[in-house]
């Protein structure tokens, strides 16, 4: 088993604590290991994305990152201690086919708020303004589901950030978005960034890994091949397989 120790950058504060970090973490399932052995951290304010191949472990280590699934070895910490109900509440996360509720779109703003305990006329306040930002407010009152992929998606990412995570996930979320869709998710991707929220994203394309991403987590066949600065690994890749993946070549192993 390799030992992948790798630690993110801390630009503005080189002791800035980690505000999440994975020790040793691992995952199996169906007889194979498909997360081995990571170690790293994320550090608060910076936009990390995570890249490599299909199949290369990318949704799995976000999953483990947020809890949803459990890890077989290892673990994930929130600010120094484990993962727990409150943490997972100062998270959120975006799939990249969204999840809408059978109600209206509101609605499905309103919910995410009582599930954290807002209620009242600040559940009203906060659903409104965050719809608002989202470009959806007069779509309020039709029903989720009948919206557009890209007006799914915008709720979507709304309904994750009005409960004011400090760290977003997002799975591929524009990877089935036309440009324009694609620019209003990513527009408020980074508004949500320059009011603190870190984000974590995991994407194949290239071109929005260089207008969204500070730092870079590349992975290939359940291994941590290369972490550091986005700019850093794109100019100069230390390893065959991110040099490979880059330049759009199938990576084989020597
Ligand atoms: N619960 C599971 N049980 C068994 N295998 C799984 C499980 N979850 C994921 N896998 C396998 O783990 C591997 C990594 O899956 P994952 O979805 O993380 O890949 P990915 O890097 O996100 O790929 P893509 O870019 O295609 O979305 C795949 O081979 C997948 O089939």
């Amino acid at each position: 088993m390799r030992d992948m120790t790798l630690d993110m950058p801390t630009p503005d504060c080189a002791i800035a604590p980690a505000l999440l970090a994975c020790e040793g973490l691992s995952f199996e399932a169906g007889g194979k290991r498909l997360i081995d052995n990571f170690t790293l951290a994320i550090h608060p304010g910076r936009r990390t994305l995570i890249m490599g191949p299909n199949g290369a472990g990318k949704s799995v280590l976000l999953r483990l990152m947020h809890g949803l699934i459990t890890p077989t070895g290892g673990h994930v910490l929130w600010q120094g201690r484990p993962l727990d109900r409150a943490a997972r509440h100062a998270q959120a996360m975006v799939f990249q086919r969204p999840v809408m509720l059978r109600r209206s779109v509101l609605a499905n703003l309103k919910f995410a708020l009582t599930v954290r305990g807002i209620t009242g006329a600040a559940r009203a306040r906060q659903a409104t303004e965050a719809l608002d930002l989202a470009r959806l407010g007069d779509m309020a009152r039709r029903p989720a589901r009948v919206l557009s992929g890209g007006e799914q998606q915008r709720l979507a990412l709304a309904r994750a950030l009005v409960c004011q995570p400090r760290l977003l996930f997002l799975d591929e979320p524009t990877s089935s978005l036309d440009p324009a869709s694609t620019r209003a998710i990513e527009d408020l991707i980074n508004a949500a960034h320059a009011r603190g929220v870190s984000i974590v994203m995991v994407t194949h394309d290239l071109g929005q890994a260089r207008r969204m991403g500070d730092d870079v987590l590349f992975l290939q066949n359940g291994t941590l091949a290369e972490a550091g600065p986005l700019q850093d690994v794109l100019a100069a890749p230390k390893t065959a397989a991110t040099r490979a993946w880059l330049e759009g070549r199938l990576y084989t192993a020597l």
